[in-house]
């Protein structure tokens, strides 16, 4: 392949972009024929709960749907799948592989130091009491907005953003930064995402989609390169604020990024690469899924009235002198922890997980004999595990009194050690590390919204809210912008789909 593109590169864009496209055609249907064959074979070994879905370029991708092969696999497993594929992350694809988030990051030193570092660190529940301010600040900008008519999706998501972003950079730099500005960058984080399913390849051929897809690359150099102007002086903003700091108990995620050494790796510091991928990633994931959970919550509250009114007896029971229900009452409060799990059961915000498998303990694990030489991919289906009829009565609806005493949910365990009945935080090692702050965020959020305003469908069929999912990239968001509307005026939930992706 090398040889044919020295051989080709004189030639104009055009004309080497259609051989390339002729010779790549030849080679991959002569590859996939060999491929499906092994397929084929496989196929008929594996478990019905392990679908061998296809062969492809890049090795077989092998689909899990049943709970106890999930569990087996990625938690009595785990050491057998450890990464993920590579290409299958934003970062990865970003910087073509160089500069590593915790996503992204092969199982190794670097991993174990950026996750342990955010996972003690700002994420750490201990730590989270510290932003109350910053919560009921954004919860009364929030209700502001949607009092003033504000589209209600957009607002949501602009909250979950700013908290974000203040566990981030601080409370000085993000005021400094203003709305207009702050809402750009949360434009252009969506812009990174809706732009991510076509950069896939750029990262799996890399020499040859240069020539290829030109116009691709250049538009990957410069989102990349947005990003290091976005956030590289507001690093050098926290950096210059730390000399004034009296404060040290509490490090910002990026403080806590500055500190960092990979005692591992020579004891180096996270280089200006890694520290915009990891910023990105802690507002993009953190973002995107915890945004999408609190939609699909209210959404769900606004189809059931009837739940929603059971909740805001729970919520006014223990809020009703209060403006606002406080972090400490959230425990006290069984319902709502029952409305944000069925939720999350039910429209899990990613709807699969995926690992790199190799070597006959991975293949047993799954239920097969083994895997190809290349290996192959696992994608473990958290919507579909979700909904196995076994350990769940009426699967498909949307109960939240199954996760009350008594209830087939009961004392679901979201970390899956034990036991897997649902995985939309993920399992095993790679698992998420912010089960604390995202549950934390969604039962606050919603506790308020719900204390707050009364959620109801807005008149006309146009409006009704549309529960379908659609499959994002990497997130499952709700189909049809849906409306809804609080008692005598309208708000709508979700005036734009989030974002526009081929079907
Ligand atoms: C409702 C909210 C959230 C959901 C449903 C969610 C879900 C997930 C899932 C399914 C994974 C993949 C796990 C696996 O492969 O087994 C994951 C990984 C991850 N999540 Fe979350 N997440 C949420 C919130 C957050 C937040 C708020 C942050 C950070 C600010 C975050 C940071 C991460 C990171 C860094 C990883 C990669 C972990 C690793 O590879 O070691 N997530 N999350």
């Amino acid at each position: 392949m090398g040889h044919l593109i020295g051989v080709l590169t004189p030639l104009p864009d055009c004309i080497a972009s259609l051989c390339f496209l002729l010779v790549a055609v030849f080679i991959l249907t002569a590859h996939r024929r060999r491929i499906e064959h092994v397929t084929g074979w496989l196929r008929k070994l594996a478990p019905v709960t392990t679908r061998v879905a296809r062969g492809t370029r890049r090795g077989l991708s092998i689909q899990v749907t049943g709970r106890a092969i999930a569990h087996r696999a990625l938690v009595e497993h785990s050491a057998a799948f450890l990464d993920r594929p590579t290409g299958a992350v934003p970062s990865t694809i970003l910087t073509r592989d160089r500069h590593h988030n915790i996503l992204s990051a092969p199982y190794g030193p670097y991993w174990r130091a950026v996750r342990r570092n955010v996972a003690a660190g700002v994420l750490h529940p201990s730590r989270l009491f510290r932003l109350s301010d910053t919560r009921a600040r954004v919860l009364g900008d929030l209700a502001r907005d949607l009092r003033s008519g504000a589209p209600a999706a957009e607002s949501l998501y602009f909250a979950v953003y700013s908290v974000l972003v203040e566990m981030c950079f601080g409370k000085d730099v993000v005021s400094k930064l203003g709305d207009t500005r702050l809402r750009a960058m949360q434009k252009f984080q969506r812009d990174i995402l809706v732009a991510l399913p076509s950069f896939g390849v750029l990262v799996r051929y890399p020499r040859m989609s240069k020539l290829i897809y030109p116009s691709r690359w250049r538009q990957l150099l410069s989102l990349r390169r947005q990003q290091e102007e976005s956030f590289l002086p507001l690093v050098a903003e926290v950096k210059n604020n730390r000399k004034d700091k009296h404060d040290a108990s509490f490090k910002t995620y990026v403080e806590s990024l500055l500190d960092l050494r990979i005692h591992e790796d020579g004891g180096r510091a996270v280089a200006d690469g890694e520290l915009v991928s990891l910023i990105s990633e802690f507002l993009g994931a953190g973002l995107e899924s915890t945004a999408a959970a609190l939609q699909w919550t209210m959404a769900n509250l606004v189809k059931r009235p009837d739940l929603q009114q059971k909740l805001r007896i729970e919520v006014d029971a223990i809020g009703c002198n209060q403006r606002i229900i406080e972090e400490a009452e959230l425990s006290r409060m069984p319902y709502l922890k029952a409305v944000v799990l069925e939720s999350l059961r039910r429209h899990p915000p990613f709807p699969f997980v995926v690992r790199r498998m190799e070597g006959k303990e991975a293949a047993e694990a799954v239920g097969l004999t083994s895997v190809p030489g290349g290996g192959a991919t696992a994608n473990f289906l958290v919507g579909k595990i979700a909904r196995d009829a076994v350990p769940w009565s009426d699967a498909t609806e949307f109960t939240p009194e199954r996760f009350m005493p008594g209830g087939d949910g009961e004392d679901t365990d979201l970390t899956c050690t034990r036991e897997l009945r649902m995985m939309p935080f993920g399992a095993g090692r790679r698992a998420c590390l912010a089960i604390v702050p995202a549950m934390l965020h969604l039962e606050y959020f919603v506790a308020n919204l719900v204390k707050e305003f009364e959620w109801w469908e807005a008149d006309g069929e146009d409006n009704a809210v549309n529960l379908t999912e659609f499959r994002g990239f990497f997130i499952t968001v709700m189909d049809r912008p849906p409306r809804a509307s609080r008692r005598g005026m309208t708000l709508r939930m979700h005036p734009s789909v989030p974002f526009v992706l081929r079907r």
